[in-house]
């Protein structure tokens, strides 16, 4: 199959468009309104004056980014949860970069260590975000290999800088990043990893690092990088991680596929993993389904009911989680009760990607793929 990639291209037109550099159009919300929707992507924000601070430049667009090595297929945590909060940064008035991480996930062998497959992977990953329900007027997707390859002095000259400024157990500390633990015999690559990844936050001009919690330390390690250079330290939003459906599974794995719910994953395969998913009666720590309920359900609607039948007391109308959490505490929603409408709504959510991937067919053939490749832990 011969795919050609497009260049670090506009989302969808293939204008070629940089983030950042467009007057602000989002006049209609306040700024309190923009800075409180911002903040509302993250778990923890550092720092909140910084970022009212940024917002309130209306002549540019401030640019926030993720990163995503390219492997294997793609969960809910990286395709709903992240389109959620993409919108609500967009309606917050930021451009939002899509960074396509293919030499990271080499670095990180994955995907047998084989370049051609992870850009297979890579280009699979485009096509679920751009069904995936996010106002793309201000997304952009940059590929690693060509925007290093292309800038090649600027970007090396900055890993270079900063692996001088960090001792090697300093740099060590970051290799979670990689979802690995720290050991004395991890490859070296991981610690380029690490230098690579904090480079990227200057190279890409960001001025937000929107990762996950478990991006933390090295967006950390930036800041710090920052104030040593006197450069303008990156604001970090970092999201929440979407549990696991089994229990203790803190975070959503694609390389445990037990674990997660896949962007294409059928209504009855959804529907089986919401029923088999861990959810003890009454109980709200650590409980993945309430944890779905409260991200990805009122992330994206205002109102959640579930279906009852009349002998068990009919439906249950619910326009905040707080709400429904509460009912659940005290045993008047029940599992059995919530689980099918957590999955129809899941389903429903999912809906446009499934058939982008039926009736797409570059999308479909990407798909077929990718499920063929053996995922690399
Ligand atoms: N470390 C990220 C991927 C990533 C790579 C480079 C970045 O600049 C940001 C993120 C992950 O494991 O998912």
């Amino acid at each position: 199959m011969k795919q050609k990639r497009k260049k670090s291209n506009k989302a969808e037109s293939g204008e070629k468009k940089e983030p950042g550099t467009l007057p602000n159009p989002t006049n209609e919300l306040e700024l309190s309104q923009r800075v409180r929707l911002c903040a509302s992507v993250g778990e923890e924000v550092v720092q909140l004056d910084e970022l009212e601070k940024l917002l309130k430049n209306k002549r540019t667009r401030p640019i926030a980014y993720d990163g995503f090595e390219p492997s294997g297929r793609m969960h809910i945590a990286q395709g709903i949860l992240k389109a959620i909060n993409v919108n609500k940064l967009t309606k917050s008035g930021v451009d939002f970069v899509f960074w396509v991480a293919d030499w990271f996930a080499l670095l990180n062998n994955k995907m047998d260590g084989d370049l051609n497959k992870i850009q297979t992977v890579g280009k699979y990953l485009i096509e679920v975000w751009k069904a995936a329900g996010m106002d793309m007027t201000h997304v952009y997707f940059k590929w690693c290999s060509d925007e290093i390859n292309e800038h090649a002095n600027e970007y090396w000259l900055r890993v270079m800088d900063i692996s001088k400024h960090f001792n090697i157990t300093r740099t060590k500390r970051c290799c979670t990043i990689l979802g690995r633990t720290e050991s004395d015999d991890m490859p070296t690559a991981h610690l380029m990893y690490a230098c690579m990844q904090c480079a990227d936050i200057f190279f890409l001009k960001a001025d937000i690092c929107q990762l996950g919690m478990d991006q933390r330390k090295v967006n950390m390690l930036a800041r710090e990088y920052a104030t040593k250079q006197k450069l303008r330290s990156p604001i970090v939003i970092s999201h929440h991680m979407l549990m696991g459906l089994k229990e203790g599974q803190e975070k959503m794995s694609k390389s445990d596929p037990d674990s997660a719910i896949f962007m294409e994953d059928e209504a009855h395969d959804v529907n089986k993993k919401i029923k088999q998913a861990f959810c003890p009666p009454k109980e709200i720590a650590n409980n993945p389904c309430l944890d779905y309920v409260k991200h990805i359900v009122f992330g994206k609607l205002e109102q959640f009911v579930v279906k009852r039948k009349p002998e068990h007391g009919g439906d249950l109308i619910y326009t905040s989680y707080e709400q429904l959490e509460k009912d659940y505490a005290e045993g008047n929603l029940h599992p059995g009760d919530l689980k099918p409408s957590l999955a129809e709504a899941i389903n429903s959510f999912l809906e446009p990607v499934r058939s982008h991937f039926k009736n797409d067919k570059y999308a479909k053939q990407l798909l077929d793929q990718v499920k063929k490749y053996r995922v690399t832990k």
